[in-house]
Parts: C-alpha cells; structure tokens; sequence
C-alpha cells in the first residue's frame, strides 16, 4: 500500500473513534500548502543535472510546521506528504508546539559529491526560502541528509533574511545546533522501549533487538541499546546485513563503519540475506531505514514480539492487521522517533532564546516528554478501547482538532 493511502487510512480509522465531524476530518487530511521546485545544478564535470524538490506543508495549526529534508532516489510527492502528514501528529502527540511538515529531493546523495550536494541544497533553498521561516516552518535533517546539510540551508536563508539560527534545526553545535540532537531520535527509540517495557517489569538488557538501517537513527538506537546491557543480534543498511547471535559489539561495528563507510566484512559477525533480517528470530525488532518494509508479503514471518518503529511507517496497515492476530506488540511511529522532533524543538527555544542547555538538561528533558506522552497514549488506548497506534493517533488528532476548531476559519 501507497505512504500516503497508508497513513490516510490511519488517520481516518481515529478520526471516526474521535467521531470528528466529516468537514473538519477534510480540512484536516489536505495539506496547507505543497511546492515543488526544479532543482538544476552544475556537476563537477561541468555538465547539468536537474533534480525536483519538494516541500509539504501539512497543517499550521498548533504552531510552526516542522519536519525532516529527505535526499533519496524513491522521494516522490505522496510519499512526501503522507511525511508531512505524519509530522504533524507526531508533533501533537509529542506535545510540543508545532505543525508538521516534510521536505525531499529525489536524487541519491552517495551518487554526488560533496560540492555537487553543496549546490543542490543552496538551490533548494533559494526556491522555498520565502515559505519557510522561524516562525512559519523549519527544516530539520532525515534520510540522506545530516548537521552539513542544515549548515548549507542555514547559510543561504540567511543572505536573503540576516543571520537566522532557528530556521533549521540539526545544525552544527558551531551554528547553534544543540547538544544531544543528534543522539536523540535513537534515544528517544530507547526512551520510549524503556517506557513500554517498564509496564511489563521488564528492561532492555532482558531482551535480544534487530536492527534494519544504520545511520543516524540506527546506530544512535543500537548503542544506547548495548549501553543498557541489551544484546543486538542482527543489523542491516543499503550495503547488506549482519547476524551474531551472541550479540554484535556495536562500538567495535560503529568503529569498523567509521574506517570503512559501511557494514562489510565486519569480523565480529557472519553475513545474512537483507529479507531475512525483518524476520528473523529476536525478541525486538527495530526499522530505521524505510518505509513500507513490513507488509502483507512478510508480516506473517516476522517472528519479533515488540515493533519500535524508529523509521517513519515501516510498517502498512495490511500488516498491521496481521502483526496484531499473532499479538506482536507495534510501538508506532508518531510516538517512537518523536525524539529527534522534541530536540528540535528544544534547539529551536535555545536559538530563540539566545541560551545553551548542556546535554544533561537536554535528555533529562527528553525523557519526561517521552514518558509523559507514552501516559497520555495509553490513556487513550484505554478511553477508546484500541492499540497503541490508534492510541497515538487519536492523542495527536485530537490536539490538532481541538486547535483548529479554537481558531475556527475564516468568514
Ligand atoms: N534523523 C532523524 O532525526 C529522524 C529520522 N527518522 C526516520 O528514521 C529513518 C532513518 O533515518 P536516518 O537514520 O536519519 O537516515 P540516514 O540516512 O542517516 O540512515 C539511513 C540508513 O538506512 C540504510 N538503508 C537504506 N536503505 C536500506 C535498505 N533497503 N535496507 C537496509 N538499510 C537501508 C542506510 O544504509 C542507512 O544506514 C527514516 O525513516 C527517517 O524518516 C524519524 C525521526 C527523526
Ligand atoms: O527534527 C525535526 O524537526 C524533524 C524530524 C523528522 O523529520 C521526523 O521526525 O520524521
């Protein structure tokens, strides 16, 4: 199923638990504004490349919009604003004041060099510079794109409005970027395994995880994992995938990634097929990479009994159906890797204040907000009798609903 079919129908689902009134459900699926930007860069060899660019404006209503650039060859306008749509839930459900937003350029960074990307992000820059802003929506890195990237989108908005730190958030600590943002989506993943497991009386180090995807969310999830005595037993990313059963040494492989830029002939551990790793055997099972990844075709195999969606809806609602008969517990998304978004925030109030948190203030931080919306998912769940996604979904419609209809529209 389609990204944006897929979370459409997701939002639907808690829109009718809500009983939302049919004109304002409308008004709250179409996006507030969509852009699509030509993109034509020069390449090193002086032959010129163009690439499209978007950036899906969901939803303004409880505050700026927020969300993530995507550099990736699949980057295509639904799946960009199924994204979009996301953010905006995700931010409701992490309570903090803020719509959603998405951004993407369909083009695969490993393929350009480092001034050819350079190039690409200042143009894209320049084509949306006028709808985004502090105040009006505010960039942030995803797949594909990092702190550098931030750094470039930072530079060129800023020739065109002054010096403007808060109009990107993921920057380089240098620019004002904050201390733990980039740990904390993978903290924020563990954050909230911890808060799940805790209803259980159970812990990390009680469990073995499988990871699929390691980079920024991927690596951060699975060293915080292994410093709190879990065992990591498989991981992948676009290169191939790993298994050691006795647990992989996550700091050795974060070394070997560092010196060899992938997970290839990594010592302390045997090579797997890729489509065995979603279902293989372990207890915990986390995507970090891509969406869709757990569907109709797979769910039936996967063998985890917890989903952490760290990845953004790695998992369709077909599978869904069949993930909750076997009783495979789902942390969905909106809730898992709201981690990364609630560090934003936090850099974005720092910038705005002009005043620097250390880091201990920044997670100590990040956990209360992970811990109070996990409460306030599971207050739903009971209220609507339904699963955590739903419990997520009606928490952060909810919000956003109740927004709107305080600021009612226009005459
Ligand atoms: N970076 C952030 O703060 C946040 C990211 N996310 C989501 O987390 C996911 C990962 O994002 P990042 O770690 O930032 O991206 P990244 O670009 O840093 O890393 C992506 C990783 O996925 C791997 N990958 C790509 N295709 C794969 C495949 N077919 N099989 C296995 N691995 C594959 C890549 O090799 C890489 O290791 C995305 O869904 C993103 O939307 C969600 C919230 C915040
Ligand atoms: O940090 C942000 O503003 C956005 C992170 C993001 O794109 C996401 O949560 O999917």
């Amino acid at each position: 199923m389609n990204a944006l079919a897929a979370t459409n129908r997701n939002f639907q689902r808690a829109a009718r638990i809500l009983g939302l009134d049919s004109k304002l459900e409308m008004s709250l699926l179409i996006p507030f504004r969509e852009i699509k930007v030509e993109c034509t860069i020069p390449k090193d060899d002086g032959t010129l490349v163009s690439y499209v660019g978007f950036r899906i404006q969901h939803d303004n209503a409880r505050g700026p919009m927020k969300g993530g650039i995507r550099y990736h060859p699949e980057v295509d306008p639904d799946e960009v604003n199924a994204l979009a749509q996301l953010m905006t839930w995700k931010t409701a459900v992490a309570d903090i004041p803020y719509g959603g937003a998405k951004g993407g350029i369909g083009c695969n960074p490993r393929d350009l060099s480092i001034s050819e990307l350079e190039r690409l992000t200042r143009v894209f820059t320049q084509k949306i510079h006028d709808l985004i802003g502090i105040q009006r929506d505010v960039p942030a890195p995803d797949m594909g794109t990092n702190a550098q990237t931030m750094a470039w989108m930072l530079d060129e908005y800023s020739k065109f409005h002054g010096h403007s730190p808060a109009v990107v958030t993921g920057k380089p600590i240098d620019l004002g970027g904050s201390l733990g943002r980039e740990a904390a989506t993978g903290l924020g993943v563990v954050y909230a395994t911890e808060a799940l497991f805790a209803e259980h009386g159970k812990t990390i180090a009680d469990h073995t995880f499988v990871i699929q995807g390691f980079g920024n969310v991927g690596t951060w999830a699975a060293k915080c994992v292994h410093e709190r005595g879990g065992k990591v037993i498989a991981v992948s990313d676009v290169t191939g995938a790993i298994k050691n059963p006795n647990g992989i040494d996550i700091p050795a492989l974060l070394q070997h990634k560092e010196d060899n830029g992938n997970l290839k002939d990594f010592p302390g551990a045997d090579t797997m097929d890729p489509d065995e790793l979603l279902v293989h055997e372990c207890d915990v099972l986390m995507p970090c990479a891509l969406g869709g990844v757990i569907n109709k075709e797979n769910a039936a195999d996967v063998k985890a009994k917890y989903i952490i969606e760290a990845a953004n809806h790695p998992t369709d609602p077909e599978a869904d159906e069949i993930l909750s008969k076997k009783g495979v517990v789902i942390l969905p998304d909106i809730y898992a890797n709201a981690g990364g978004v609630t560090v934003s925030y936090f850099e974005w109030v720092q910038n705005i204040q002009g005043f620097m948190w250390d880091e201990e203030k920044v997670n100590h931080e990040l956990k209360k907000y992970m811990t109070k919306a996990f409460r306030d998912i599971k207050s739903m769940c009971k209220v609507h009798n339904c699963d955590l996604r739903m419990g997520a979904f009606t928490l952060g419609v909810n919000r956003v609903a109740r927004a709107t209809l305080w600021r009612g529209w226009e005459a």
